[in-house]
């Protein structure tokens, strides 16, 4: 392989393999990351050389917005619609029980919405996503109303979890969410009953929701590079 960035290679052939699952006629969920960021490019490309037509995106971000538009996608609300054919989206972390926890651009909640709603669900990640539990590297994103910060930060350390206020970068203050709200990174010494810690979490007042994300993935596309070229393979 070139001097190209090795990660960079990987995400880009997953994007564009998930690019490639979405048929004619879709509604598509859009996510949000780095990599599915190449799977809304090679999406608009398909449909700019004519490969695919009449498909419609739902975006989960502001991020995943901007980028549709650039690559020529159109956009449609979940007002308007009955159903999602298909949704593509990144992940922080994999479990071998295709479990996630996602978060990591503080769009979790937006993506639950849109990624559970869809009739199939393709996550795309590097290898380096792969864990053997939840939990093993990071934290869980937690967004919370801004008035319940400090409840919510108590009741969490009463669970075991280590929280800290997820701040900006190039902005003094906290992270601000596409909906107004704040992000409190969760860490847990381990993670074993995802299910109900996602409840559990869930369930404390001021919180709106939390990066867990189970029993909801049709199939994960894994970028690995093998013999110094990028390969993909599913999970
Ligand atoms: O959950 C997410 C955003 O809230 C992303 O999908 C996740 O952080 C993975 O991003 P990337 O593909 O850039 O590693």
């Amino acid at each position: 392989m070139s001097a190209a960035d090795p990660t960079k290679l990987m995400k880009q052939e997953v994007g564009k393999a998930a690019a490639a699952l979405v048929e004619s006629g879709s509604i598509v969920g859009l996510g949000t990351g780095s990599t599915t960021a190449y799977a809304i490019q090679f999406l608009g490309d398909r449909l700019k050389s004519g490969e695919i037509k009449d498909i419609v995106g739902v975006p989960t971000s502001f991020q995943a917005e901007v980028l549709s538009k650039q690559y020529g996608i159109p956009l449609t609300t979940l007002d308007a619609i009955d159903r999602i054919d298909i949704a593509i989206d990144g992940a922080d972390e994999v479990d071998p029980q295709k479990n996630l926890i996602k978060g990591g651009g503080a769009a979790h909640t937006r993506e639950k919405v849109v990624d559970y709603l869809a009739n199939r669900f393709i996550v795309v990640v590097d290898a380096g996503k792969l864990v053997d539990r939840l939990g093993s590297v990071f934290a869980v994103p937690v967004e919370v109303i801004p008035m319940a910060v400090t409840p919510v930060t108590r009741a969490i350390e009463k669970l075991g979890g280590k929280p800290e206020l997820r701040m900006g970068v190039k902005k003094a203050g906290p992270v601000i969410t596409d909906q107004g709200n704040m992000v409190i990174d969760v860490k847990f010494d381990t993670i074993s009953d995802p299910v109900n810690l996602e409840k559990t979490l869930n369930n404390i007042p001021g919180v709106l929701e939390n990066g867990i994300f189970v029993n909801c993935v049709d199939l994960v596309l894994i970028g690995e590079v093998k013999d110094d070229q990028p390969i993909v393979r599913q999970l």
